[in-house]
């Protein structure tokens, strides 16, 4: 049985977003949240495959239901692979998709860690190679991503890269792919540190006599609202944070605690540092856990 999801990009196939064949390596939180926006975005469900061998229920209902092929097997090369895996997995999960990789196919990797060297390692037949790092707000199209392509990459490999990291959120190219560890620690892991902020908001509510349901609403509708009203002005955030802050209020009472000693800027550098140093290890053959 061969691969046959339909004419490539180098057939001129389809104009939607990416165009060409999808072979999606990896349809977990990331990648089925990537997978969506394609959809979402006009990608013909006939054009994409998914390999995954314990794909998510809600993953296989939505195969089902749009025509999107689940764990076909393995065959004709794709116009571009989307590697998904954790990058503790990607070696194994490698092999099985060598014979799909031919001089027209883009490697498009949003591992945490793994560098270019590595795709071109791993992925050696893929025509090219681009490591790009989205964020898990991309399952509500409103992703960041960046990403670096290899040297001498093809335009239009790097425009076929732009269309399917696009389809969920914004993307900014980086020339320099030291900088991607650094990206991956603030916008990859960031949601992270925000929703555990919501966490410690809830509690602290609660220390301060509210019912824990009415603080953790409270808490999750003022992130919520905070991030729309960035989003809705693009004032810069210390500009925002001023016009919450009247003189002798009660913000200024508790700025006061939050900001004292720049403890909490100390501790994100360490986070971020900590995240990156991660990355990095994750680089390479990597630790195996
Ligand atoms: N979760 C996040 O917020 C972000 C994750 N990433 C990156 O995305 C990648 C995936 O992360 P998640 O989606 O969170 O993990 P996940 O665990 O939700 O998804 C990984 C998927 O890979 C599948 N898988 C395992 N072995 C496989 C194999 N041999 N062949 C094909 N599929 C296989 C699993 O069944 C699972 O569905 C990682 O490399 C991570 O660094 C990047 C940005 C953000
Ligand atoms: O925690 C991780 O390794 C992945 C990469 C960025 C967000 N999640």
């Amino acid at each position: 049985m061969t691969f046959d999801i339909g004419p490539t990009a180098a057939d001129g196939a389809g104009s939607a977003p990416g165009g060409g064949t999808i072979l999606l390596l990896g349809a977990g939180r990331m990648g089925g949240a990537m997978l969506r926006g394609w959809l979402a975005q006009g990608v013909p469900a006939s054009a994409i495959a998914v390999a995954d061998p314990s794909p998510a229920p809600d993953l296989v209902e939505l195969a089902a239901r749009t025509g999107v092929r689940l764990n076909p097997a393995s065959g004709a090369p794709v116009d571009t692979l989307v590697v998904a895996v954790k990058p503790q997995m990607v070696e194994s999960a490698a092999a099985g998709v060598q014979t799909m990789l031919a001089p027209h196919t883009l490697a498009l990797s949003i591992m945490a860690g793994k560098t270019l060297a590595d795709l071109r390692r791993l992925f050696p037949a893929a025509g090219s190679v681009v490591r790009a790092m989205p964020n898990l707000p991309a399952a509500v199209g409103r992703g960041a991503t960046v990403a670096v392509a290899e040297a001498g990459c093809p335009a239009d490999r790097k425009e076929r890269a732009a269309s399917l990291l696009t389809a969920v959120g914004s993307l900014e190219w980086l020339a320099d792919e030291a900088l991607v560890d650094a990206a991956t620690a603030l916008s990859g892991s960031g949601p992270a540190y925000v929703f555990y902020l919501v966490e410690c908001l809830t509690r602290a509510g609660v220390e301060v006599g509210l019912p824990a349901d009415v603080s953790e609403r409270l808490a999750r509708a003022t992130v919520e609202g905070a991030g729309a009203l960035m989003g809705a002005t693009g004032q810069p955030a210390a500009e925002l944070r001023a016009g919450v802050t009247s003189p002798g209020g009660t913000t200024a009472a508790g700025l006061s605690k939050l900001m004292a000693d720049d403890h909490l800027q100390s501790l994100l550098n360490a986070t971020l540092r900590a995240a990156a140093q991660r990355a990095a290890e994750l680089g390479g053959t990597g630790p195996k856990a």
